[in-house]
């Protein structure tokens, strides 16, 4: 496969950061995102919308190759995700569509119905894509590939601090539970199952701030000389 453009894959467990760190990493070098994660998301609200089963997989296949999405230029700079005509931005990052995305996320049909749509973000200047597969599937020719990690209580705190900013109440040990499901899932499925890309430089955030993070991936893309 080849890439159209250069890719950062930045891959890794829920709540260690790579969202905030790709966004940072693409807004310095002026390049293109991908946040794959919120495709799948999509796809579990608009499953959940259409009511329809996980069994269906041919169905689902269908709905996640043609997935009415859209990223708009919203207020201050920020970016409303739309779909089917319907602002999502907030809905999409609860807990419970979090765990449902990661369900929907095990079967193959799903995987293989997003597979080019994720690819299709690759453009000219450059890439930065976040997710859990993409230094191993969606973009294993990327030059540069991150796993980032951290432990789970960390990975939890962190996400209790940014639901509780959004007015959501989260019990603390029910996040570290579902964290450590999701983890589980993620990383024991059949296909594209969470696992450092080989080559990949491991970074474990715990005790790391953001920019400290943000610092390393761009010292691993001098280093690969792409920019
Ligand atoms: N190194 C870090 N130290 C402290 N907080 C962090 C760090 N990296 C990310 N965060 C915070 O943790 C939360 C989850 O980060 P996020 O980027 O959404 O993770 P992910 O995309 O891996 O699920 C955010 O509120 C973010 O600001
Ligand atoms: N490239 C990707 C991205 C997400 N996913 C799945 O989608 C779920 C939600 O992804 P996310 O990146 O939005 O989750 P957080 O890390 O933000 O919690 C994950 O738990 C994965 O099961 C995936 O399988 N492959």
């Amino acid at each position: 496969m080849i890439d159209q453009a250069p890719v950062i894959a930045i891959d890794g467990p829920s709540g260690a950061g790579k969202g905030t760190v790709s966004q940072l990493v693409a807004e310095k070098l002026g390049w293109h995102l991908l946040d794959s994660g919120a495709l799948y998301r999509l796809l579990a609200l608009a499953v959940s919308h259409h009511g329809m089963t996980a069994d269906d997989v041919e169905s689902l296949r269908v709905l996640a190759e043609h997935l009415d999405i859209q990223f708009e230029q919203g207020d201050e700079g920020k970016v409303d995700i739309v779909l089917e005509g319907e602002i999502v931005t907030q809905a999409i990052r609860t807990e419970l569509v979090g765990n449902s995305a990661s369900k929907l996320a095990q079967i193959p049909e799903v995987r293989d119905g997003l597979l080019m749509r994720q690819r299709a973000f690759s453009q000219e200047p450059g890439l930065v894509a976040d997710g859990r597969d993409m230094g191993t599937v969606v973009f294993p020719d990327a030059p540069v590939k991150v796993f980032l990690t951290a432990t789970a209580e960390e990975r939890a705190s962190r996400r209790l601090l940014q639901l509780q900013q959004k007015g959501d109440e989260v019990d603390y040990d029910e996040l570290v539970a579902t964290i450590k499901e999701r983890d589980d899932r993620d990383a024991n499925r059949a296909v594209a199952p969470l696992v450092p890309a080989a080559g990949a430089l491991v970074v474990d955030s715990t005790d790391l701030t953001i920019d400290k993070v943000v610092e390393m991936v761009l010292a691993e893309v001098k280093k690969a000389g792409i920019v």
